[in-house]
């Protein structure tokens, strides 16, 4: 897999992560006679091949720059084409831990969609393990076939990876009593799958599985056909991602916030005072203004608009966030307003003594 190699320069012929931004990622292949443009000018490919990955890359106008990555399972699942909604890396991180797949494991994951995780699967399987992976929709299928090859993940070209075109819910996984350690389903419908895998689960170990579903009613329907089918340990977790930053807070001692609130109350019982003297002056004048109107019966209304102004701030002046001038404590902030949900992570564990079990009551 090209994914699981590292090398330090670029070649003609790689496949790279172009970082354009923060928040913008995209797959480049090397091809010495191309260009790549963006709006801070031209980037030939030329003048990439033989850089460091990781080097800043400057247009040609030296107006912006790029750097070149190489790619990881992590990396792509922030360039990848979307063909589908995709999972995260948080929520990869945790499925692989909850599902132990580590080298050599043996998964099942339907569907295959954009990619994503199948290809942090393969990654982490290594060529002991398997990925059998399954995608019913016609032109994805033929998309990550391709993919599959360039990135020499098929078990063709060497690789770990079956791809299968096939509707899993109607026509089940595979044809042959296949055993795998892991099943990573994220489909529309898993409990109309989850009958299919009784060909596939272990005799003599566990069987983990995870179905990735972003409605509760989902993960409901994927939890009752679990439990019918003696499946145990059935959990749900949702990953929320929080964005904790390292702030110092001020240390206000006692005597500072007395005198403080003395300055408060000062404040405000001197804008009464002067609310108070407004207002008398404003209704004396008004009055006058009436006499004057009375007099001259012209009617032309004069009454003055209060020229009241908000009280100055109480704050002295502004602080400067960690100013040596005064005392600091180091805190952690959390951005609440974060939105995260993508999707809720049901697991269960087949254990081979229910299996045993299941067929003693069915008999041979
Ligand atoms: C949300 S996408 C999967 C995304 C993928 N996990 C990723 O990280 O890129 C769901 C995929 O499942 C496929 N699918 C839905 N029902 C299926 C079925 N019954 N059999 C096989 N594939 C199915 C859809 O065509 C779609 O591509």
């Amino acid at each position: 897999m090209v994914f699981a190699d590292y090398k330090q320069r670029v070649e003609n012929g790689d496949l790279a992560v172009a970082w354009i931004g923060r928040n913008k990622l995209i797959p480049l292949h090397i091809e010495a006679e191309k260009t790549f443009h963006n709006q801070y000018g031209a980037f030939p490919h030329s003048e990439m091949i033989g850089k460091r990955y990781g080097e800043q890359i400057a247009s040609t106008a030296k107006q912006g720059f790029i750097y070149l990555l190489q790619p990881t399972p992590e990396l792509w699942t922030l360039a990848l084409p979307h063909r589908t909604q995709i999972v995260y890396t948080p929520d990869i991180a945790l499925i692989h831990q909850k599902l132990r797949i580590t080298y050599g494991t043996r998964v099942i994951e339907a569907g295959t969609g954009s990619a994503s995780m199948s290809h942090a699967i393969s990654r982490t399987v290594g060529p002991l393990g398997r990925l059998f992976t399954f995608e019913y929709h016609a032109t994805r299928y033929q998309t990550a076939l391709q993919e599959f090859r360039e990135h020499e993940m098929l078990i063709d070209v060497g690789g770990n990876t079956h791809l299968t075109h096939r509707d899993v819910c109607k026509d089940g996984f595979l044809d042959t009593e296949v055993k795998v350690d892991a099943i990573f389903l994220d489909l529309p419908a898993p409990w109309e799958a989850i009958p299919h895998l009784s060909n596939h689960v272990n005799h003599d170990k566990s069987t983990r599985i995870c179905c990735f579903s972003p409605c509760i009613e989902q993960i409901q329907h994927s939890a009752e056909a679990l439990r019918e089918l003696g499946w145990c340990d059935i959990e749900m977790i949702e990953v929320d991602y929080k964005q904790w930053a390292a702030r110092k807070s001020r240390i206000v001692h006692i005597d500072e916030a007395i005198d403080r609130l003395k300055e408060v109350k000062r404040r405000r019982i001197e804008g009464f005072e002067r609310r108070k003297m407004r207002r008398e002056q404003n209704l004396s004048s008004d009055a006058k203004v009436e006499d004057q109107d009375n007099d001259s019966m012209l009617g032309e209304n004069k009454s003055s608009v209060s020229t009241e102004t908000a009280l100055k701030p109480v704050t002295n002046k502004r602080i400067r966030e960690g100013d040596g001038n005064y005392e600091w404590t180091d805190v952690a902030r959390v951005d609440s307003n974060l939105k995260s949900h993508t999707s809720y992570l049901l697991f269960a564990v087949h254990l081979p003594s229910q299996l045993d079990k299941q067929n003693q009551e069915t008999g041979p």
